[in-house]
């Protein structure tokens, strides 16, 4: 859809609309065709009375800009965007894998190589988008999406699009948040790598470090930075050593994005193009 002359913006005519794949508070997201040119997308709509009614327009046009201007491997690119009188729409790429958490729920857990191969790869992506000085890509499970290639794609949902084939165990969680967070002190891209700390335990075990029965005991575990690696499965001293130097309080002593991407676990597990070949992938599915 980038060879379109600017002078000719896309309406909802150019577009075959598909299934639903998820919805939420400001619309839906559509799986969609381009007529001509018969390219798959994913076409978030929004209603513009939600986005009146929450005084929302800054921070849509924003998350807009920002969007549009990341170009990365493993973010989920927006193509462009139209409206009509009651709807704005976002032209997204389509990630044909879905959500990478369906694929947490399905194997309970991910190998050593899948979690390193995620772990790497949202890494670059947040490298490159705080090279650009945007913090707070939302880094949470249900946004992160797989291509047809199992390749990561992390779909920033500021608008909190929940997928239609999810569980709602994930909305409202205080699992992701940071001590400074929870705490309500200030932060800053340091966020960023405590969730990696987060995320790569859940890829691991197949849940979060700090999950408790309810909400104040999982925010007296962050806190306390309460971190313990059950027996079973059996994961290597190098992913708990990566995971141990991202889940500490201190936000200043969290190991960068750079340490990150060199450390013995990464380096050695991690799959250099992103992807898996299709067999793997496909076998880790079996
Ligand atoms: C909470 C949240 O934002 N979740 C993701 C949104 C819902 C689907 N969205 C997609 C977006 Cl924006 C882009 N590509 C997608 N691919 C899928 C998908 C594919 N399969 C086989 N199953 C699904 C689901 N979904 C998308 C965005």
């Amino acid at each position: 859809p980038d060879a379109r002359d600017p002078e000719k913006p896309f309406s909802l005519a150019d577009f075959e609309i598909g299934r639903p794949l998820g919805k939420g508070k400001f619309g839906r997201v559509y799986l969609a065709r381009e007529v001509k040119s018969h390219f798959v997308v994913a076409l978030k709509v929004i209603f513009k009375e939600q986005i009146e009614k929450y005084k929302l327009h800054h921070q849509l046009r924003r998350e807009m800009e920002i969007q549009t201007s990341l170009r990365h491997p493993n973010i989920l690119r927006l193509f462009g965007w139209f409206d009509d009188d009651e709807r704005i729409f976002l032209i997204l790429e389509y990630a044909h894998g879905g959500e990478l958490y369906g694929l947490l729920k399905e194997n309970g857990h991910l190998t050593e190589q899948q979690a390193a191969t995620y772990i790497s790869s949202l890494s670059q992506a947040l490298a490159y988008c705080h090279g650009k000085c945007v913090i707070h890509r939302d880094i949470k499970p249900e946004n992160l999406l797989l291509d047809h290639k199992g390749r990561l794609k992390i779909a920033d949902f500021g608008w909190s699009v929940q997928s239609s084939n999810k569980r709602k165990t994930m909305c409202g969680t205080l699992d992701y948040l940071a001590p400074e967070m929870v705490e309500h002190r200030d932060h800053d891209h340091a966020v960023d790598n405590w969730t990696l700390g987060i995320l790569c335990y859940e890829f691991l075990y197949g849940n979060p470090p700090f999950e408790a029965e309810s909400q104040k005991d999982t925010f007296k575990r962050i806190v306390k930075i309460d971190l313990s690696f059950p027996p079973q499965p059996d994961v290597s001293a190098e992913a708990r050593n990566l995971i141990s130097q991202l889940l500490v309080k201190d936000p200043s002593k969290r190991l960068s994005l750079t340490k990150i991407m060199q450390h013995p676990w990464i380096v050695k597990n991690a799959d250099p193009k992103g992807t898996f070949s299709l067999l793997a992938l496909t076998l880790s599915l079996l």
